[in-house]
């Protein structure tokens, strides 16, 4: 039988290997057992000495909620102080609401954890969530959603306030193994009193045997993601800011339920926007494509334009954000990209105009109006090198990790990379 060491570390290890070196990595740790796992598994295999160029740091949010709150919080500090992993205190001093309290925290336990990785210049924010976190979010969704479709659970990576990745590589694992793993290491954890309590939803929906918790359907999500991804990769080519879907592509994605999904999920990435379009919109979509014309429709800020050699999808360029990237920080802009400015001075994006000049001509020059132009605030030119533009894939959030991950990493890599985590280093 598998030992739950295996499964946690085996997790823990993943995670390290996908990262880009040198890399710090921002552990948030509550001292329940779930983040003290994480804590424990990372610094564990980070003190072998097989990971260099990896620095952790943790970070342990008081809510201020109860007491003794700062006491449990100076306990992970010592904790950490014995694994050597340089650890900080956030408090959340606020204004406490009295409805919405568990949303209220857990929106200021977010900006207190982007702010800290801003300030040790973390790379990602890594935090505990588990199996057992995510059939319950499945769950919960399940009961709002009224067609019972739609259903997604947590990302394994989401990037926060469009900075910083937090990344959940423990959403694979059920708690029962995490704990055993601790048990193992004569490690103990807090209970944390509120998750008995059966005011929160969280709360009964984890107690009962809840029906609800069969509605994902794993088995079928999974072979939708494979479907959906074989989709991608035969019918669709990218280049410059245009995806391009086969005349066959096009049928395709009308005659099969997972194509077509792959298809909103790739106009999505196009659009820059972190949804599909709504179902009214698909229907237009679904009878433009149908009706054969050769034409253009525009739907969540993507141009479906159909021509003889198929169907080019591309960002309008209408309402295409300027955004001015402060020196030696990191910004999204326009949903699609993701811009690291390592000069020191700031940078401005705008959308390029400079299609014509590139002999570009067709879709891919109307496409090349919304692509990204950088330059510096006096005007300058930026040198190559000087910044990092990697396409973000926005729907990665709306994906069901493990389930969907085939198709997270097919349209990742029709955007010429991996989204996050990188591939490994090896
Ligand atoms: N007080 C805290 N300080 C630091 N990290 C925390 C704290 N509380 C939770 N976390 C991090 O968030 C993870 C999930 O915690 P928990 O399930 O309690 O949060 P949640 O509110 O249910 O989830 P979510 O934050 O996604 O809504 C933990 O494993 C831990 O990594």
């Amino acid at each position: 039988m598998a030992r739950a060491d295996d499964s946690v570390i085996e997790a823990a290890d993943r995670l390290l290997k996908s990262f880009k070196r040198p890399a710090t990595l921002l552990v948030a740790v509550s001292g329940g057992s779930d983040s003290l796992g994480l804590l424990l598994s990372l610094a564990e295999l980070c003190a072998t000495g097989d990971y260099p160029g990896i620095r952790l740091r943790a970070c342990t949010v008081d809510h201020d909620l109860r007491a003794g709150s700062a006491e449990e919080a100076q306990g992970v500090a010592q904790i950490c102080a014995r694994l050597g992993v340089a650890h900080a205190t956030r408090r959340w001093s606020g204004p406490k609401p009295q409805a919405g309290l568990q949303a209220a925290a857990r929106a200021s336990r977010y900006a207190l954890l982007v702010d800290a990785a801003g300030e040790t210049g973390a790379d990602a924010i890594l935090s505990a969530h588990t199996l057992d976190d995510q059939r319950e979010t499945v769950a919960m969704r399940a009961a709002r959603s009224k067609e019972g479709i739609g259903l997604s659970g947590m990302a394994d990576a989401v990037l926060l306030e469009g900075a910083v990745w937090l990344l959940r590589p423990f959403l694979g694992i059920g708690r029962a193994e995490i704990r055993s793993f601790l048990q193992e290491h004569e490690q103990g954890w807090i209970d944390d009193p509120s998750n008995s309590n059966p005011k929160f939803e969280r709360v009964r929906v984890r107690s009962g045997d809840d029906p609800r918790l069969s509605a994902t359907e794993p088995g079928r999500r999974f072979s939708l993601a494979v479907r959906g991804a074989d989709f991608l990769r035969d019918h669709v080519q990218a280049t410059h800011e245009t995806f391009t879907l086969s005349p066959n592509g096009v049928r395709a994605a009308l005659g099969d339920p997972a194509a077509w999904r792959a298809l909103l999920l790739l106009a999505a990435t196009a659009g820059g926007r972190p949804h599909i379009i709504e179902a009214r919109a698909a229907g237009r979509l679904r009878a433009f494509l149908a009706s054969d014309t050769l034409s253009r429709l525009t739907a969540g800020r993507v141009v479906f334009d159909r021509r003889r050699d198929g169907l080019h999808l591309y960002r309008e360029c209408r309402d295409v954000p300027v955004l001015a990237v402060p020196a030696a920080s990191v910004a999204l802009w326009d949903g699609r990209y993701r811009l690291a400015n390592r000069t020191d001075r700031a940078i401005v994006v705008t959308a390029s105009r400079e299609g014509a000049e590139q002999g570009l001509h067709g879709p891919a020059l109307r496409a090349a109006s919304a692509a990204p132009s950088l330059i510096f605030e006096d005007g300058a030119r930026v040198p190559d090198g000087a910044v990092r533009l990697e396409r973000v894939i926005a729907p990665y959030t709306h994906f069901l990790p493990r389930f969907d991950l085939p198709l997270a990493q097919t349209l990742a890599a029709l955007c010429g990379r991996l989204p996050f985590p990188a591939p490994p280093n090896e």
